[in-house]
């Protein structure tokens, strides 16, 4: 992927005749730790080979436990967990052969160097003795550590460690790697670069399952995205398709002559057309109530799902009541509309499944690609 700021629709492993299993297939899966811990009560997940997947929630929703039992760590209590197309509890050495896991604390050794800790790695995976130069400094390289490789693991920036655990979690080659809120407590840059190698990893054919509480992060990089809540999944879909659900697009239309014109404006706009036409939509959910139009001193905004698509029209209608409209402009739902939506307890789910346009045998929704472009977001800390 060249395009370092935004993730492109990208579809893996949907069409293209592929047999490979899927990475993650999940049904039910629930866990209760010894105290009695309800953590996870119900997660039903199909993450295709190929994906970027993001797994997201607020502290204690259950992230952490699943990703566990994903990868072979704790036992489920129920449910049928398979992943790279085997079962987790049956077959645990060859899941967990086929995975890599960097959890939320870094892992690297201090006292030994990048080069030594990726050697050590690969003892551990039983990476064959011929295979360990060449993988050790590919993975240097696919880190951008190659310059310190010689460099005790001590001496470097969190961002840095970060990058090491992540190469560790890859040196024997893995179908499918979890990261466990990876770029967690670093600053902006360090997280942006390492975007950037998650980027590169997933690109090279690893299957993503990352969590996180970043919503931008799950926007910046992930083609599909479920939300978990008190152990359960209440969202699942691509992040565009799940910010039209939920969030609608809003227009602001500037008038000019203050209050009294912005009121006789959005007098125009509920009259229009192009409103009416709009409040014919689906019903039922919050995205999907009609139109709203607000005021403030001196704009009229509209919000609804596909708003952009409504301004031509309504420019249009203003321009004929003899109204001077000096701005517009669109501003897209982000995925913290999502999540506020799904952490707002009466909003039950958004998932895929309740609305029935999930389609378990694909893996995934439909297409996003008529979407907004995503936009950046801010993390959340619920
Ligand atoms: N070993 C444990 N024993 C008992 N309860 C636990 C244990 N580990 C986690 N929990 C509880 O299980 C629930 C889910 O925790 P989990 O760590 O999976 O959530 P999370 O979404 O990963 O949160 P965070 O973002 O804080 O890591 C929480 O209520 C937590 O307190």
């Amino acid at each position: 992927m060249s395009d370092e700021t935004s993730r492109p629709t990208r579809r893996p492993d949907r069409d293209d005749g592929s047999d490979r299993p899927l990475a993650v297939d999940t049904e039910g899966l629930a866990l209760t730790y010894a105290d009695g811990t309800e953590a996870v009560e119900d997660v039903t997940l199909s993450v295709p080979s190929g994906e970027c997947f993001g797994f997201l929630g607020a502290n204690g929703a259950g992230k952490t436990t699943t990703i566990k039992v994903l990868s072979t760590l704790l036992e489920p209590t129920t449910g049928r967990v398979r992943v790279v197309g085997r079962d987790v509890t049956a077959e645990r050495a060859n899941v967990r052969a086929s995975i890599g896991y960097m959890a939320q604390e870094t892992s690297v050794d201090e006292e030994l160097t990048a080069r030594e800790n990726l050697a050590f790695a690969c003892d551990a995976y039983g990476v064959p003795t011929d295979e360990r130069t060449d993988r050790i400094a590919e993975l240097l390289d696919l880190v951008d550590l190659a310059d310190v490789a010689d460099t005790p693991a001590g001496n470097f920036s969190g961002g840095m460690k970060k990058r090491l655990d992540a190469a560790t979690a890859l040196v024997h080659d893995p179908e499918l790697v979890f990261l466990d809120e990876p770029t967690t407590g670093l600053d902006p840059t360090a997280r942006e670069r390492l975007w950037a190698y998650f980027r590169r990893i997933n690109d090279r054919g690893t299957t993503v399952f990352l969590t996180t509480q970043y919503l931008e992060e799950a926007d910046r990089l992930c083609d599909r995205v479920a939300v978990v809540r008190d152990g359960r999944i209440v969202a699942d879909d691509s992040p565009e398709r799940l910010k039209r659900r939920v969030g609608g697009e809003t227009v602001a239309l500037e008038i000019d002559g203050g209050p009294d014109a912005v009121e006789s404006a959005a007098a125009v706009v509920r009259e229009s057309a192009a409103l009416d036409a709009a409040a014919t939509g689906d019903a039922g959910r919050p995205s999907d109530a009609g139109p709203t139009v607000e005021t403030t001193d001196d704009a009229v905004r509209v919000t609804a799902r596909d708003a952009s698509d409504l301004g031509p029209d309504l420019l249009l209608a203003l321009r004929d009541a003899g109204v001077a409209v000096t701005g517009f402009a669109v501003a897209e739902p982000t995925l913290d509309d999502v999540f506020f939506a799904v952490a707002d307890e009466s909003v039950d789910d958004l998932s895929e499944r309740e609305t029935g346009r999930f389609d378990r045998d694909r893996g995934t929704g439909q297409s996003g690609d008529d979407g907004p472009e995503p936009t950046a977001s801010t993390g959340v800390d619920a």
